[in-house]
């Protein structure tokens, strides 16, 4: 191929060229050769940065060999040596991160020396109580949930310690039988309500640890989805008079959550059941839902507390008390994160997996989340681990404004599946289409408990292909030049499972400081909840309207137009339209003549007209 074609493949746009020469200070020619393919655009400066003091100082060798080992190193020899240069182990957690292929610099690593001892300067100002999450004024604490002689005062501490008791004691009670069922018998099934922060990590872990036949099965209702909750009433059936529901919202308001305990609530009047009885609060002290429990009288409540978020919440009462009742050994999971959070203290870089993590995603991402991560647990039960990233990273990193309050539009997508699965599905991309992702693995080396493997052909077994699949995408993808971090655990316990929570939970939190953004509020969640409330009464007004209509002589059907007209809402007309359509479709007393295709051909009114609300 002819070098034009080559730089023309290989050309990052003009604009970007000019800003690099200029920050710089290098010309087209001393930059040329700094493009390789798929190369970050952090690579790209790190390498000119380089470059540039190279030639200031005179020194045309370095410069030369700079610009030769931009690209991933493909040498063998050398790959092996900085697999083994950067491997780092946790010797008593059997847990392995390999960053060797990801293409960081040794100039990366100088630049960001300082700031990773800022961003550890921060953790530890975080874990002694300092306002982490300044625009709430709250303390960040989940590390103190499996380490409580770290909370900044005994209160906290015992806080902690009474609750974790309290968690034991109540799942030792139900599963022993000793807490039963008002007609007196064992609980069988946990009907988990909750959503977000609330659900994520409870799900996850179920996937993850709960044994073949716990004493308790869990599901979930995690959405406000009629036809989700009512499956998974049906599905309980008789059982509903054994299920112990446990209700999760820190806040004990949101939506969603509420709705479900509604429905529920219901399902159980409709079976003659008493819900107090079966009913189980996590949330706020004095929160909405904890009155509602109080007040009702409901079996049991525990705390959430205000300085755990909901997406770190897993090792508090969120995850523990559902994870016990399935049989799960919680003691070993806040083992498994205390060691690794013990583990994610040290100030040297090369021995904190947190850092590595984080420091790896600013390169791959420029920092600015340039690239996707892509999460791919090769092993069943970590099915859910990367829905469970995807918001913890997702929500705490995706932010419009820095602490500084510029605007940054910070965040790296995250979204995987498992292996070898996806690899019958979107590989294919990530090999050979865009670029624009890095990849996660997530490889466990044992493939069964002992003493059941087989060789399903001489000498292979069925995880071994599982094995083989893993290495190999890692290889055919890096062969592409597409970076990969491959994090190892010896066996899905809960205290491998713990650890990578912490894991994850510390590169989040470091991460965010590395890029200057608050990661522990949410507020652009807050806009979606918002303006959903405004369908909602906008929908009361639509019913109000078409309720004076409806009570006239005769009847008055109503145009779109007019219906937006007398609710003093014009420019929301589409919302109506919408607001019709969905009612119309759910055989809600009102009646919509024309086709819905064609909007303005609709004349709507109701099937009856209420006179009281007329006055009320
Ligand atoms: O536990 P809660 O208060 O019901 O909130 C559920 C989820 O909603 C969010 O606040 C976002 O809307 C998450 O951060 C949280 O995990």
């Amino acid at each position: 191929m002819a070098s034009s074609s080559l730089s023309s493949i290989y050309s990052p746009s003009s604009s970007f060229k000019s800003e690099v020469k200029s920050i710089h200070k290098i010309t087209s020619s001393q930059l040329g050769s700094i493009y390789l393919p798929n190369k970050s655009r952090f690579h790209v400066h790190a390498v000119a940065r380089e470059v540039s003091a190279s030639l200031s100082a005179g020194n045309n060798d370095v410069v030369h060999k700079l610009k030769e080992n931009v690209g991933l190193e493909k040498n063998p020899n050398a790959l092996w040596k900085r697999y083994v240069d950067w491997l780092y182990q946790h010797k008593e957690l059997g847990l392995y991160l390999d960053i060797s292929r990801v293409g960081f610099t040794d100039g990366f690593l100088e630049e960001m020396e300082p700031r990773l001892q800022k961003a550890f300067k921060d953790m530890v100002d975080l874990e002694k109580g300092a306002i982490a999450n300044p625009d709430e004024g709250r303390m960040v604490g989940h590390y103190w949930l499996r380490s409580p002689h770290l909370a900044p005062n005994s209160f906290l501490r015992l806080q902690i310690e009474n609750t974790l008791e309290a968690v034991c004691q109540f799942a030792n009670d139900v599963v022993s039988g000793k807490i039963k069922t008002p007609s007196g018998g064992r609980f069988t099934q946990i009907l988990s309500v909750g959503i977000g922060g609330s659900a994520l990590g409870p799900q996850f872990v179920a996937e993850a640890l709960a044994p073949d036949n716990p004493p308790l099965k869990i599901r979930f209702i995690d959405n406000t989805d009629p036809a989700g909750i009512d499956h998974q009433i049906a599905q309980l059936g008789p059982e509903l008079a054994s299920t112990l529901v446990i209700v999760i919202s820190k806040s004990g308001g949101t939506p969603e959550t509420r709705n479900g305990l509604l429905e529920v609530q219901k399902a159980f009047r409709e079976a003659g059941l008493i819900f107090a009885k079966q009913g189980v609060a996590i949330t706020q002290e004095n929160s909405l839902l904890d009155n509602t429990a109080r007040i009702e009288g409901w079996l049991a409540r525990f705390p959430m507390f205000d300085w755990v978020g909901g997406r770190t919440s897993e090792m508090s009462a969120v995850g523990l008390l559902p994870a016990a009742l399935q049989g799960i050994d919680i003691r070993e999971m806040l083992a498994g994160a205390a060691l690794m959070d013990e583990a994610n203290r040290t100030t040297v870089v090369r021995d904190n997996p947190a850092a590595l993590l984080a420091l790896c995603w600013y390169w791959a991402t420029d920092g600015v989340g340039s690239k996707d991560m892509v999460v791919l647990p090769y092993k069943d039960s970590l099915l859910l681990f990367s829905r469970y990233l995807q918001q913890l990273v997702m929500e705490s990193l995706g932010k419009e404004f820095d602490l500084g309050g510029n605007r940054v539009n910070q965040g790296i997508s995250v979204y995987g599946n498992k292996g070898s699965t996806d690899q019958h599905a979107y590989i294919q991309q990530l090999r050979e289409g865009v670029h624009n992702f890095f990849a996660t693995f997530i490889e466990v080396l044992r493939d069964r408990p002992p003493g059941h493997d087989w060789e399903l052909e001489p000498g292979v077994t069925c995880g071994d292909y599982l094995f083989g699949m893993l290495q190999g995408t890692r290889s055919a993808l890096y062969s592409n030049d597409r970076e990969s971090i491959t994090v190892t655990v010896q066996e899905v316990t809960p205290r491998s499972v713990g650890a990578l929570v912490a894991l994850y939970e510390r590169a989040v939190g470091i991460y965010a400081s590395l890029v200057n953004i608050n990661a522990y509020h949410q507020p652009g969640v807050e806009a979606g909840k918002k303006a959903a409330g405004e369908v909602l009464a906008l929908q009361k007004r639509v019913l109000q309207v078409l309720n004076e209509a409806s009570c006239k002589q005769p009847v008055e059907p109503l145009t779109l137009d007019e219906i937006a007209e007398r609710c003093h809402c014009e420019d929301d007309i589409e919302m109506i339209y919408k607001i019709i359509a969905h009612m119309a479709a759910n055989d809600r007393a009102l009646i919509a003549e024309g086709n819905c295709g064609t909007p303005q051909s609709i004349r709507v009114y109701l099937g009856e007209c209420n006179v009281d609300e007329l006055y009320a």
